[in-house]
């Protein structure tokens, strides 16, 4: 029998991370929200990122996306130095993701349909018609295939979160990140899109990276839990959502799980 040696066997695990994040520094101006942080995410898993208000949750993803450019450190998603990258490059990562945040509104004059095959339209090459099955496919997926020729304004806030994610999905990235899907949802609108993101999670396999502070959002879809602090600007706890609430010694991240309504698991 062959056995990999300790070099192959790192290589194996290596390839199983789809994001990788190291020594990312932060600034604005003067500034440093986040000094030296770094995690890697498993293809398929749901990483949840928490922590308090200001604490640099957005400012963390929005430079894993390429939308600043970080102080010092890497980032490397789906194979792409996002850091570095070529504008060739950058437009081959941003098919490969797909963002859903509170300011990723959908265009108010464009219908739920047109919406979503935008970004088709823009990346994928593909004739009007079948651009447009594509995007009743995703709309389909996500619940809404009656709604295509509604406008925005015309359908309820989580069927705008609904159609936001078909539209993320469209170009099927291996990586969808999120800020706060359930930001203006009541409990029970929340609980299903947390379902919605799990299905399509198993059934696509597709990587996820969520800012939330929800508490039962956090246990019905974490996989970990990545929890950051003003103190030290950066990581305080990595782990499961269940591990953190019962191991975790750090009394931060104790008073956050203690939030957590009864019966949740
Ligand atoms: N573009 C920017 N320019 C200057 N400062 C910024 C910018 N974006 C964020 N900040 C600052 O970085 C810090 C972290 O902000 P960030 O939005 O990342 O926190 P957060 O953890 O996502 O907070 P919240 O939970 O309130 O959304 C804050 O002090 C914020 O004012």
């Amino acid at each position: 029998m062959n056995v990999p040696d300790s070099s192959a066997q790192n290589q194996v695990l290596m390839e199983r991370s789809i994001i990788k994040v190291k020594g990312l520094t932060a600034r604005f101006g003067e500034s440093t929200i986040l000094q030296n942080v770094s995690f890697e995410v498993e293809k398929g898993e749901i990483v949840i990122i928490a922590g308090g208000s200001g604490c640099g949750k957005s400012t963390l993803v929005r430079h894993m996306i390429g939308i600043h450019q970080p102080a010092a450190g890497s980032v490397v998603i789906a194979g792409v130095d996002v850091v570095n990258a070529s504008s060739r490059d950058l437009s081959y990562f941003r098919r490969n993701i797909g963002v859903l945040f509170q300011s990723g509104a959908l265009l108010g004059s464009y219908t739920i349909l047109e919406n979503v095959m935008l970004p088709l339209q823009e990346f994928s090459g593909l004739s009007l018609e079948n651009v447009e099955q594509v995007a009743r496919l995703k709309l389909s997926l996500v619940g809404l295939s009656g709604y295509g020729n509604h406008l925005p304004s015309e359908v309820s806030g989580g069927m705008l979160k609904r159609a936001g994610l078909a539209r993320a999905m469209v170009l099927d990235p291996k990586v969808l990140f999120f800020d706060e899907p359930s930001a203006g949802l009541d409990p029970i609108t929340s609980a299903e899109l947390d379902r919605l993101l799990l299905s399509i999670n198993q059934g696509l396999g597709t990587t996820m990276v969520v800012i939330t502070h929800e508490l039962p959002s956090i246990f019905n879809l974490a996989h970990r839990v990545i929890m950051l602090d003003k103190e030290p600007k950066g990581i305080i706890a990595i782990g499961s959502p269940v591990e953190l609430r019962d191991k975790s010694k750090d009394p931060r991240v104790i008073n956050f799980f203690r939030r957590e309504p009864l019966g949740q698991e």
